[in-house]
């Protein structure tokens, strides 16, 4: 993949003219909602009940943005994804994509919106990867001469070109999605929708596709919404997320002010010169005890914190942790569930 352009700083790059012209939001949802009929019960008394998956989100998209679409497992992303592409009808509100109805227009929709699905392609299995981006020109009707140059611009990018000729289900997992991606750009659309977009990739892999999704949006103004449970490609990709929690909505907005929602205290992880009952101290309070090692929140002054440990410890090593958004949105979600905001090094799932 080329190297991203020298001082493109993330959100520092203006938009291309030619998309910012439209003011009306790409993605405009007002009242979404979705229920599903599920079947439950021992066979002999089975009973139907209504789950609402989606409901009563409001949210919208501006021309250029990239918005991450998070919550955690069974919160209704991929249903609120669905729905944005036509795949799901929603069962309550308005949703407008690109000014279209999903449901109803879901074939003129498919011209303005390229979609990912990290954990499916969109690719012919049995193809050679060369293949397969030849047959999206006939799905998307995009002329000869324009389909050869975005497809040679794409191979570049996404350094496409040692495994045009493998067959799909060859391809390793990252060289699979990066095809998946020119895949879905090669009718130019207006908006990308990514589910999972960097699920089970390695750190380079998933890297090359966060600088290639950065350059895609600064470059051509692509607007970008994207699920992901990966708080690293949230730090990296968006200004603004949406945090759906049981179906609904319980933030939106820039990630300070998701640091602010849910306030998180710094850590300081201590290594004592022996195992010790958990440390007490005034300022502090002991969340994780693994051996020498124990993890204290603050509530004080780090320097004092650590005047008055060492004053009652002996103590070999200390580091100290700034929350990071994994933490924060591991304790909005703890929130969400009425639990106790999890323990310092685990997972935000
Ligand atoms: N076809 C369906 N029939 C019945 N229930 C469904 C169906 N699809 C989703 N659900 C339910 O709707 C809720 C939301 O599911 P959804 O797949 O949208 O969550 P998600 O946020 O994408 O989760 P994950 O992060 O695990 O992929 C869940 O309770 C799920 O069981």
């Amino acid at each position: 993949m080329r190297p991203g352009r020298p001082g493109l700083a993330r959100g520092t790059a203006p938009l291309p003219i030619h998309r910012e012209l439209t003011l009306e939001p790409v993605v405009d949802a007002r009242g979404l909602g979705r229920d599903f009929v599920r079947t439950t019960g021992p066979l002999l008394r089975r009973r139907r009940e209504r789950v609402n998956a989606v409901h009563d989100v409001t949210f919208s998209v501006a021309p250029g943005e990239i918005v991450g679409y998070l919550g955690p497992n069974g919160a209704g992303k991929s249903t609120t994804m669905k729905m944005l592409t036509g795949v799901l009808t929603p069962t309550r509100g308005r949703l407008r994509v690109c000014g279209l109805e999903p449901a109803r227009h879901r074939t003129r929709l498919a011209a303005r919106v390229g979609v990912v699905f990290g954990q499916r392609t969109a690719l012919w299995w049995d193809l050679p990867l060369r293949d397969s981006l030849a047959l999206t020109r006939h799905l998307y009707r995009v002329d000869a001469a324009t389909h050869s140059a975005r497809l040679a611009e794409l191979v570049d990018l996404l350094d496409l070109g040692p495994f045009l000729g493998t067959p799909v289900r060859q391809l390793s997992l990252g060289q699979r999605m990066r095809g998946d991606l020119a895949a879905a750009l090669l009718h130019d659309p207006g908006l990308l929708v990514l589910d999972e977009p960097t699920i089970g990739l390695d750190v380079v892999s998933r890297s090359a596709i966060r600088e290639f999704l950065l350059r895609r949006n600064a470059e051509r103004g692509t607007t970008i919404l994207l699920t992901t449970h990966d708080l690293g490609d949230v730090e990296r990709l968006c200004r603004r997320v949406v945090v759906i929690d049981h179906g609904r909505l319980v933030f939106d907005g820039g990630l300070d002010g998701l640091r602010a929602t849910a306030p998180t205290p710094r850590v300081l992880v201590v290594d004592l010169a022996a195992p010790a009952d958990p440390v007490e101290v005034a300022g502090a309070r002991t969340v994780r005890v693994e051996g020498p090692r124990q993890w204290l929140e603050l509530s004080a002054n780090p320097a004092e914190v650590i005047a008055a440990l060492s004053r009652s410890h002996a103590v070999a090593d200390l580091t100290l942790r700034e929350p990071d958004i994994e933490d924060v949105v591991a304790r909005l979600y703890a929130r969400g569930r009425g639990a106790e905001a999890p323990a310092p090094g685990g997972t935000a799932d």
